[in-house]
Parts: structure tokens; sequence; C-alpha cells
């Protein structure tokens, strides 16, 4: 369980968040110092592990600098239970809207997803083989033993027919167990039995309900209805899809994935809370919506400094889920936050707003970088794609000026100019542009697409 945080150390972090992230060197030193503090505390002595208190830290930056970036890497880093929930969507207890606490049900739903698939993985072999059986079994039943089913063996011939019938129905079997294996026969359609819920969605007319008591209705009338089978015609694939999923539920104990899952998630979950700068009251104002904000900003405070939050896989303590909140406090300052939740978030970082340079790394450098999803994704048409580094440095060029020109919204910039920059090719392959293709972006072929768009602001407004 969450080896990986065990190995890493502060630097390797900062190392594997290098492998994505371009810059932003003070926020990934603090989010990789909070990581391994949370393993520092699990090997602490056992009586300073319920007094430390996890790092919760606060991100300033604007939109699109890497805040959201940083945070779910490093859960994917540490195989934690992640989840992003934007501050301005809570409401105060009592009026329609999202309540604070069901973002530690979202944290929880999340980790019991995690160590679902970590256990279907597990079981995956053995179901495997099960769902080839009963595939197997339509596709060629096998023969009756007809001792067992009341016939007595009169004759010898009768003996050896039987016996040859079995041998022959035993060659086919698997002789067809071979196609199953390698996907011969994924095209094919059967008749299969799905097992579906019985539970009927509940819909509630008038006055709102919380989250929990509606799952654990739905659940207990789900439980309590028999299953109900249900006939239908797919293909081989789809099939075993369907009863790969069934047959690994009933190698799965639920009980042990809930247990584990709330562990997962009191100990090693990350909640990333955007824009807590919209809950903050601008310093002065007082009233009207400012009251609401810190009503929400009140709310969140237990779950921040350690509560227990019921959720239908069972009570959560938030007393050591990590929080990282974020938020472009233009107007707002964090010390507009209530004091409490001031203290709690004791770790501030900036984050640098991105130069033109950072434009052109994060278009090339990252795992993920844009330019490399392009390329594999026209490599899936046998289309080569590759970009000249002249070409990288004029789109940088290009977004950082969108960016100071119409609005900045950080590096998201470049997903809109790469999008019109290869629009057109992206709709030619594969009718026009055919495989084997070779591309290469240049330098003239981006000005060409783009030099217009970038003279001309109103009409970028709407397209870069
Ligand atoms: N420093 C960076 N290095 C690499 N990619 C980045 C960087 N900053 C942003 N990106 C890319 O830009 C996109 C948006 O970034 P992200 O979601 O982290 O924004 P954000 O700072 O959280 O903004 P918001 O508060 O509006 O959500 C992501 O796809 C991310 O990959």
């Amino acid at each position: 369980m969450a080896k990986i945080i065990e190995n890493l150390t502060p630097q390797q972090i900062v190392q594997e968040l290098d492998k994505y992230i371009i810059g932003q060197k003070e926020a990934k030193r603090n989010v990789a110092i909070a990581l391994r503090n949370r393993w520092r505390r699990m090997n602490a002595n056992v009586e300073m592990q319920s007094e430390i208190i996890p790092n919760n830290i606060l991100m300033i930056g604007t939109t699109g600098v890497g805040k959201t970036e940083i945070a779910r890497r490093l859960a994917k880093i540490a195989e934690a239970p992640f989840t992003k929930v934007e501050a301005s969507k809570f409401t105060e207890v009592g009026y329609v809207g999202r309540d604070c606490e069901s973002m530690v049900r979202d944290l929880v739903e999340q980790s019991v997803n995690m160590v679902r698939a970590a256990k279907k993985e597990e079981v995956k072999a053995k179901a495997l083989e099960s769902v080839e059986d009963t595939l197997l079994d339509i596709l060629i039943p096998p023969v009756k033993d007809k001792k067992e089913v009341g016939f007595a063996l009169e004759t010898k011939k009768q003996e050896i027919e039987d016996y040859t019938e079995s041998l022959l129905n035993e060659k086919t079997r698997e002789a067809f167990r071979e196609k199953l294996r390698n996907g011969e026969l994924d095209h094919r359609k059967v008749e299969i039995d799905v097992q579906g819920n019985g539970a009927p969605s509940i819909g509630v007319m008038g006055g709102p309900i919380d989250d929990v008591s509606m799952m654990n209705i739905q659940e207990m009338i789900g439980g309590m209805l028999p299953k109900k089978g249900k006939k239908r015609k797919v293909t081989i694939a789809e099939a075993r899809k369907l009863l790969l999923e069934e047959e690994a539920a009933k190698l799965i104990d639920m009980d042990e994935v809930k247990e584990e899952a709330v562990w997962k998630a009191e100990n090693l979950g990350i909640i990333f809370i955007d824009e807590i700068d919209k809950i903050a009251s601008a310093s002065g104002k007082s009233g009207g919506p400012d009251v609401s904000r810190e009503g929400v900003q009140r709310d969140l405070l237990p779950i921040v400094e350690g509560s227990t939050v019921n959720t239908k896989h069972g009570s959560v303590k938030t007393d050591h889920i990590l929080f990282i909140a974020a938020g472009a406090f233009h107007v707002a300052k964090p010390s507009d936050l209530i004091p409490e939740l001031q203290g709690r978030f004791p770790i501030r970082v900036e984050l640098e707003s991105l130069t033109e340079e950072n434009f052109y790394q994060i278009l090339k450098a990252p795992k993920n970088a844009l330019t490399k999803q392009y390329e594999a994704m026209l490599e899936a048409e046998g289309v080569s794609l590759s970009f000249d580094d002249e070409a990288l440095r004029e789109i940088a060029r290009i977004a950082f000026h969108a960016n100071s020109e119409v609005e900045n919204i950080g590096a998201r910039r470049l997903q809109t100019v790469m999008s019109h920059l290869l629009n057109e090719i992206m709709f030619n392959v594969p009718d026009v542009i055919g495989a084997n293709a070779q591309i290469i972006i240049t330098k003239e072929l981006v000005n060409e697409r783009l030099s217009n768009l970038v003279k001309n602001k109103d009409l970028s407004q709407y397209i870069l």
C-alpha cells in the first residue's frame, strides 16, 4: 500500500514532478515536503502520530500556471486518492447547494474506485478464466454425461460413439478456446445473462435530502431486491467485458475494499480546494454576500481542522487529509480569510506567471506535452508529425502575445493555439493525408495559419 511514498524523498518527488511541470520550483518543493511529512508521521512514534498535523498548503497564482496540475500529479505519485472542488460551489449549511462535507464523500468515493480497481487487477486472471469457460459453454456446450442423465449404455457400439463424441467435443472446445483467446471470435454475437441490480432510482420531490441518506436508502433497497437477470445479445468482445465485471465483483470482498478505501482516504487523501479566494471577504466590506462567504469558511473549518464525516462507506476522520487550497487572490487577500482558516493553511506558495520561455518548454518537454499528444494521435493513423524548434518558439510567442492582448489564461492558451494550428490537418487525416505521410510543422506554417489572428484582436478573442 502506497509503496511509492516510502521510497521517494522530497528531492525525488520534485524530480518526478519535473517530468510534467515546468518551473514552479517553490510550489513543487513545498508539496514534496508535505508528502514526505505524511510518511514521516506514519513512521513516527505512535504517541506523536496523532499529534502531527498535515502541512496544508495555500497556492497563490493566476489561472493556468500549474496549481491543479501539481496537486494532481502529486496524488498520482503517491497513489493517493484525490479530489478537486471549487470553493465557490459551496453554500452555508441549510442553503441549497453543495455542503462542504461532500468533498470528503467525493474523496472516499474516489478512494473506493481506486482500491476496487486495484483489487480487480488482482483477481483479473482468475475472473478471466471463468469468463472464458462461460463463453465457451455458450459457443460449444459440453456434451452431457449420458450416465448421469439416466441413459443406460446398452451396447459397446453406443459406448464407443459416446466416447468419440465427447472426445470431439473436447477437441472443438479447445480449438475454440484458442480462438477466443486470440480474439478471432470477438465480433461474433452471443446471448448472455447479465445480472442487473434491482434498485430503482429514487427521485426526490421537494425538500433537500442529503447525499448520504439518499445513497444509503438506494443501497439498502438495492440489497433487498432480488438480482434481476437480463438476456442480452452482444459481441463476444462486449460479453467478455460485461462478464468480467460480474465475475470480478463476485471475487472481490467489498467490505474489505471499503475498509481499505477509508483508511487510504484518511491517511493519504488529498483534497484540492480551488478558488478559495472567492469565499474570502475583500477587506473593508461587510454584509450581503460576504456574510455567506464567511459562513462557508466556517463550515469548511471543522473539516480542515479534523472532524468525522459520515459517508456511505463508513465514517471518515479528516485529521490527516492533506488540503491544498488555491486561488488567484486578485481582489481578496489570504489575510481576508477568517483567522482560524488562515492558521490551517500555514504554507503559502506563490506560483510564478509563466514566461514565453516557459511556454516553449511546456510545449515540448513534459512527458505529456501537447506536441507529444498530437504526435501520438497521428501516429495511430500511421502519419508522422513533427515540429521544428523554430515553430515551437513561434507558437510560444503567439500564445504569450494572445495572453497579454486578450486575457491571461496561462498555459491553457497553448491548447487553443495548437488546436487552431492543427485543426485542418486533424480533419484531413486520413481522407486527404493518408498513412505514411510525414508532416513537419515549420515556423512559416505557424505564421501562415495564425498570423492573421494575432494581428486581429477581435478575431483572436474568439478563436485563440
Ligand atoms: N507550469 C506548467 N508546466 C506544464 N504544464 C502546465 C503548467 N502550468 C499549466 N500547465 C498546463 O495548463 C493546463 C492548466 O493548468 P492547471 O489546471 O494546473 O491550472 P491552474 O493553475 O490550476 O488554474 P485554475 O486555478 O484556473 O484551475 C494544464 O493542462 C497543465 O498541464
